[in-house]
């Protein structure tokens, strides 16, 4: 992965395995946290959904920290309550706020509003309580690019990606996703301290080529809005 033409400041990690990958992560995330614990007495982390990230959220879960002083929040959300399968907060309960994890302070980016963007408004009240700057944030991707619930051609997405946009979240409704969507705006990820795309599969490797070969085409391949230097990227097979 580390011959793919990346740019200047980007650093590159990867293991034999994804357990392994979620182990080396959870070991780097918690190391972050920890330091911000130090200097700043709260630590704000924001993942990701789907599948890449499990056993991530399973090896952070173990990792010892002042779990209570530490704030979870997501990149983005379907719209669906936390009983149903598609939630990332059922993900989350299920895999990283457990354990001594489950002391953890956890901020949903769904409300009982019917649609995300009736809902809008109190998750962005929810996240300004929030520092602005989050200490970590993970990103996941898709094979189409897309990453957070930033999919290609969806309205709205030229908004969400200004480096300016005014809100922290957005509504977005994916043509091809099954669920609405809420995710963070692309500054609440630019500012965070730390910015990581975890990723797993070949066919990751491929999409990142895809995304580094024009990397001003964000419209088409949200995921080039994050491809700068700062970032840390976590692959394996
Ligand atoms: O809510 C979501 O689905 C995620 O935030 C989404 O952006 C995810 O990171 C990618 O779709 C990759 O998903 P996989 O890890 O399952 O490939």
């Amino acid at each position: 992965m580390s011959e793919l033409g990346w740019p200047e400041g980007v650093s590159t990690n990867s293991a034999e395995s994804r357990g392994a990958l979620g182990e080396v992560l959870a070991m780097q995330v918690a190391a972050w946290l920890r330091e911000a614990l130090v200097e700043r007495g709260v630590a704000t982390l924001a993942v990701s959904g789907g599948s890449t990230p499990v056993p991530f959220f399973q090896a952070l879960a173990r990792q010892p920290l002042d779990w209570e002083r530490v704030t979870v929040t997501l990149v983005d959300e379907r719209w669906v309550p936390e009983s149903h399968q598609a939630s990332n907060a059922r993900l989350l309960r299920a895999h990283l706020l457990k354990g001594a994890a489950a002391q953890a302070n956890f901020t949903p980016l769904v409300t009982n509003a019917a649609s995300p963007g009736e809902g809008q408004p109190e998750v962005q009240a929810q996240l300004a309580a929030l520092p602005a700057t989050l200490d970590v944030v993970i990103l996941g991707m898709g094979t189409d690019g897309h990453t957070a619930s930033l999919f290609p051609g969806t309205p709205g997405l030229e908004q969400a990606l200004r480096p300016d946009c005014p809100s922290r979240c957005q509504a977005m409704s994916p043509p091809e996703a099954l669920q609405e969507r809420i995710t963070l705006t692309r500054p609440v990820i630019d500012a965070a301290r730390h910015r990581v795309l975890h990723i797993a599969g070949e066919d990751k490797l491929v999409t990142l080529e895809k995304a580094l070969a024009s990397p001003e085409l964000i419209l088409s391949m949200p995921i080039r809005a994050f491809l700068r230097s700062g970032l840390a990227v976590y692959w394996s097979a």
